[in-house]
């Protein structure tokens, strides 16, 4: 399966910047998370990826092609403000959806069925959508995206809202979809769900993407954390060594910050100088720590 690419992508609502020239790939096979503040932009170029709404400039490539009406129709979109109609059944809605992205009446039905039982929905599926729970009417959304069997995914926060189960239904279906080739890319505040999840992700803010990468390419430059556990030491045993911050200081259990290059054995000498040293590792930070340091300043 090919890439999906956003070069350049800009767009205004009057004098707001939603977008500023925004670039990144989703590659075949892989999971992104596209991560930023409020308003940072992520629906925005969801939508725009999509074709529901144009950019001012920059171009979106599907296979390094420019993507073209045709092919829009194999992306599987889940949108942020859901698009379900109310009052039809969830069979009917899904087998209509199908139909209408080309499958056959039978087989649009075999796919609808699937993706019924798949999701938990077999006891809902001659329902009203309007008469679901919340969770469930995302579950449905999540068949509809995937119903005609897209070449790509693109789906706006679809985790919000749902139960620890739905989440690892949600979470196992994305990353099946994945390894069957399909770019997905999908949004979230759920940091840590992106950071077990992803392959890749994007930070942005105010309409510009900040970091691109695996999570451990995002980290690789962070400053090395460093945790003491000593039993013995007392408050203040680390404040003089070199190159050295400490973050906190609680009885036993010392958080350390090391720049770049510092050398850690000074600092468990000094550790095994307070008495017997239990833990003594390097932690690196939790894409929410980097999020929080990256974005700050915030969005509009
Ligand atoms: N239809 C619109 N008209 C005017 N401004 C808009 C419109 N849609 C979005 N914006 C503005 O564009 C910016 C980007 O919004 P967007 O919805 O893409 O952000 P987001 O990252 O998806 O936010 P959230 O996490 O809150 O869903 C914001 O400043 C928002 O207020």
């Amino acid at each position: 399966m090919p890439d999906l690419e956003l070069d350049q992508v800009a767009k205004r609502y009057g004098d707001t910047v939603a977008l500023a020239g925004v670039s990144f790939d989703v590659r075949a096979g892989e999971l992104f998370g596209f991560v930023g503040s409020n308003g940072a932009g992520k629906t925005t170029a969801m939508r725009i990826a999509l074709g529901v709404l144009a950019a001012d400039s920059g171009e979106v490539r599907f296979g390094g092609e420019p993507i073209t009406a045709r092919m829009r129709t194999r992306i599987g979109y889940m949108p942020e403000e859901r698009g379900l109609y109310p009052k039809m059944k969830v069979l009917d809605q899904l087998v209509y959806l199908a139909e209408l992205h080309g499958l056959s009446t039978s087989e649009a039905h075999r796919s609808a069925e699937n993706w019924i039982s798949r999701l938990g929905l077999g006891e809902r599926r001659l329902d009203e959508v309007q008469k679901l729970s919340l969770g469930n009417q995302q579950r449905v959304q999540l068949a509809a995206a995937l119903v005609h069997d897209p070449a790509v995914l693109v789906l706006d926060e679809p985790f919000s809202g749902l139960d620890p189960i739905a989440v690892d239904v949600m979470s196992a279906v994305l990353k099946e979809k994945a390894a069957s080739g399909v770019p997905v890319v999908f949004s979230s505040h759920q940091l840590d769900l992106v950071e077990r999840l992803c392959d890749r992700i994007g930070i942005i803010r105010s309409g510009r993407m900040v970091a691109t990468g695996s999570v451990d390419e995002l980290t690789a430059n962070a400053a090395s954390r460093l945790v003491v556990r000593a039993p013995g030491a007392e408050p203040g045993w680390a404040v003089d060594l070199d190159g050295v911050r400490v973050l906190s200081d609680e009885p036993g259990k010392t958080v350390l910050e090391l720049e770049p290059g510092t050398d850690d054995q000074p600092v468990l000498n000094a550790a095994l100088a307070t008495g017997p040293v239990h833990e003594f590792h390097h932690e690196r930070p939790s894409l929410t720590e980097l999020f929080r340091t990256t974005v700050s300043g915030g969005d509009r």
